[in-house]
C-alpha cells in the first residue's frame, strides 16, 4: 500500500488531537506532515497530501477537489485567543494604513478583511509576510495566528488587540471555523476505507484529548512558552467539532467570500464525508 500523507497544523491548537494521536500506533504507511496552515493548504491543493487539517479558506477556493471529514474542525464560539489583529491605533483608524498579514494564514487573512472592510468600513493597505520580521515595525497593525499570536499576545507590544473570532461572533451571532479536515476527492473515491479509518481515529483522539487536556497542556505549554494553566484556559476554548451551527458558520463565511469573489460558489453547500 502506498504512503498516506496526512497534514497536521504545527500549532499547539491541534495538541488535544495530535498529542493523543502520537501516543497510539498506526499503520506504517500513515505519514503525518506537520506544517503551518498555508503550507498544508498548498500541499493538499498540489496533491502532496491526501488529507489533513487545512484553512477552511482552502476548501472555499477548491470545493470540488475535497470532502470535509464530518465533526472535525478548529473553531471557536466567541473569542479564540490565538487569532489577533494587533494594532498601534484603534482599528477604526486603519484606513489607508499598512496592515501586515501573517503568511502562515489564509482563513484569518480573509476574515480580517471582512471584519475591517465590511463590519468597520475601513480599507487598509495589506501586505503578507513574516510577523516577526522587519516589516512588522513599519506596519500599523499585524495579523498573527497560532503560536506566533500567543507569543505576541504575551508581549504587550501593541495597545489594541482584536480577537477575530470574537468580533465575527458579535456581528453574526455564529461561531467561527478556522480550519477543517479535508480529504482529496479522488483519494476518497479510491481509498474510502482508509479515509474512514483515519477519520475515526481523529474522532477518537478528539474525545481522548478533551479528557486528558491537563496533561496535554503540561507537554505543550513550554513550546510557547506559557503557563500550563493559561494553556488549559486557551485550549478549553478551542472547539474541534463541526455540528450544525459550525456548518452554518462555515457557509456564512463562504458566502462572504463568494460575494467578494474570493471563493467558489460551489463551496456552499458543504460536501461532507461521513464514516
Ligand atoms: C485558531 C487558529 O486557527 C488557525 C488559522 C488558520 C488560518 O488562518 O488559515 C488555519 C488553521 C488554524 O489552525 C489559530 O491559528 O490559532
Amino acid at each position: 500500500m502506498r504512503k498516506v500523507r496526512i497534514g497536521m497544523v504545527n500549532y499547539i491548537n491541534t495538541a488535544p488531537i495530535y498529542e493523543t494521536w502520537k501516543t497510539r500506533s498506526h499503520p506504517q504507511n500513515w505519514h503525518v506532515v506537520e506544517a503551518p496552515p498555508s503550507s498544508l493548504n498548498r500541499m493538499l491543493a498540489n496533491g502532496e497530501l491526501d488529507l489533513g487539517f487545512v484553512s477552511s479558506y482552502e476548501y472555499g477556493v477548491r470545493p470540488e477537489e475535497y470532502r470535509i471529514l464530518s465533526d472535525l474542525s478548529i473553531s471557536a464560539n466567541g473569542s479564540v485567543g490565538s487569532v489577533f489583529l494587533f494594532s498601534r491605533v484603534a482599528p477604526s483608524r486603519l484606513n489607508n494604513q499598512y496592515v501586515l498579514l501573517s503568511g502562515q494564514s489564509e482563513t484569518s487573512i480573509s476574515l480580517v478583511k471582512i471584519l475591517l472592510e465590511e463590519f468597520f468600513h475601513v480599507y487598509p493597505k495589506y501586505e503578507v509576510g513574516d510577523v516577526n520580521g522587519r516589516k512588522a515595525d513599519e506596519s500599523e497593525a499585524i495579523l498573527a495566528i497560532g503560536d506566533e499570536a500567543l507569543r505576541l499576545s504575551a508581549s504587550d507590544a501593541f495597545p489594541y488587540k482584536l480577537d477575530l473570532a470574537e468580533v465575527w461572533c458579535q456581528h453574526t451571532d455564529l461561531p467561527f471555523v478556522f480550519a477543517v479536515c479535508a480529504a482529496r476527492e479522488e483519494f476518497c473515491r479510491e481509498y474510502p476505507e482508509i479515509v474512514s479509518a483515519i477519520h475515526r481515529e481523529f474522532l477518537f483522539c478528539k474525545g481522548e484529548g478533551r479528557k486528558h487536556l491537563e496533561s496535554i497542556c503540561e507537554i505543550v505549554a513550554p513550546r510557547i512558552p506559557m503557563h500550563p494553566d493559561e494553556c488549559y484556559v486557551y485550549l478549553r476554548a478551542i472547539e474541534y467539532g463541526l455540528g450544525g451551527r459550525k456548518q452554518l458558520a462555515l457557509e456564512t463565511f463562504f458566502q462572504y467570500l463568494i460575494d467578494r469573489n474570493e471563493a467558489s460558489p460551489k463551496s456552499v453547500p458543504l460536501n461532507i464525508f461521513e464514516s
